[in-house]
């Protein structure tokens, strides 16, 4: 099973370092680790850091991978349209991305199946230059688990979707990562998903790792003083899920 482990990671634009020594063990296949942090801290520059795409100190190191480096998927927070493809057709595009051009059939029942499991088989002949903000993001989601990653680096990706969407995908996403034993990393604004669908917690503030660990040993009323400057609590509500309840900002 597929294994990811950070070592002193860094990461720079031009001359400007935005990340540093970052250190995570093994992250195992199957497991769903939240990124969390104020804006600007450094969480989407970790991702692109883990998908080679901004240079910088420190190891990425995979082990027991498959496929190497192509394993992994970084699912941007923004997602450009290109209003020419069809929504299927950018999917296809994203499936056979490295590698050849021949369609098996057994690709399209693929893309099919995704369509169908995030209910969006309706928009498959739609431009993306038609499609609302939550439509398009649902279709970047689609794009990404069609390449069947190992790793799977999401970027916010429920930020645009509403309420029942954003439940649905989460839970998605958690049970196809412990049955296909793929490593799940999502970056969260909303902290009661985190608490809800990851099993671990990665704080990043200002270009470092403040914390990490079992969510429920991260999300707690001093990280979210220290860290957000707000004054909260974690009350478990009556079904005995962990809530963060907001009382101000500090
Ligand atoms: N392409 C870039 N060139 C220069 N600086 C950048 C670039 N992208 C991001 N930055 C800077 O790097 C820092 C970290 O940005 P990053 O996007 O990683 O933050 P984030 O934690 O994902 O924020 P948010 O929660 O607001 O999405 C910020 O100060 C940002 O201005």
């Amino acid at each position: 099973m597929v294994a990811l482990a950070l070592a002193d990671v860094g990461a720079a634009y031009g001359r400007m370092t935005v990340l540093s020594n970052v250190s995570i063990d093994d992250l195992k296949g199957g497991s769903v680790t939240a990124i969390i942090g104020p804006n600007a801290a450094g969480k989407s520059t970790l991702f692109k850091r883990i998908a080679c795409l901004v240079k910088g100190p420190g190891l990425v190191e995979l082990s027991d991978t498959d496929r190497g480096s192509r394993t992994i998927c970084y699912m941007p927070q923004d997602t450009g349209a290109n209003a020419v493809l069809t929504v299927f057709e950018s999917i296809l595009l994203s499936a056979k991305q490295g590698s050849g051009w021949r369609v098996a059939d057994d690709e399209l029942d693929g893309i099919d199946e995704i369509l169908k499991a995030l209910r969006i088989e309706n928009l498959a002949f739609r431009g993306l230059g038609e499609l609302s903000g939550g439509q398009r993001q649902l279709v970047s989601l689609a794009q990404a688990l069609v390449r069947k990653p190992e790793v799977l680096l999401m970027d916010e990706p429920t930020s645009a979707l509403d309420l029942h969407r954003q439940v649905e995908v989460l839970s998605f996403i958690a049970d196809l990562a412990r049955r296909n034993g793929m490593i799940v990393l999502i970056a969260l604004h909303d902290l009661n998903h985190a608490l809800r669908y990851c099993e671990n917690t990665i704080v990043i503030a200002s270009g470092m790792m403040a914390a990490s660990g079992p969510t429920s040993h991260v999300i707690t009323d001093a990280m979210l003083r220290d860290i957000y400057k707000i004054n909260a609590r974690i009350e478990r509500c009556s079904q005995g899920t962990p809530m963060v309840i907001v009382d101000g900002a500090i």
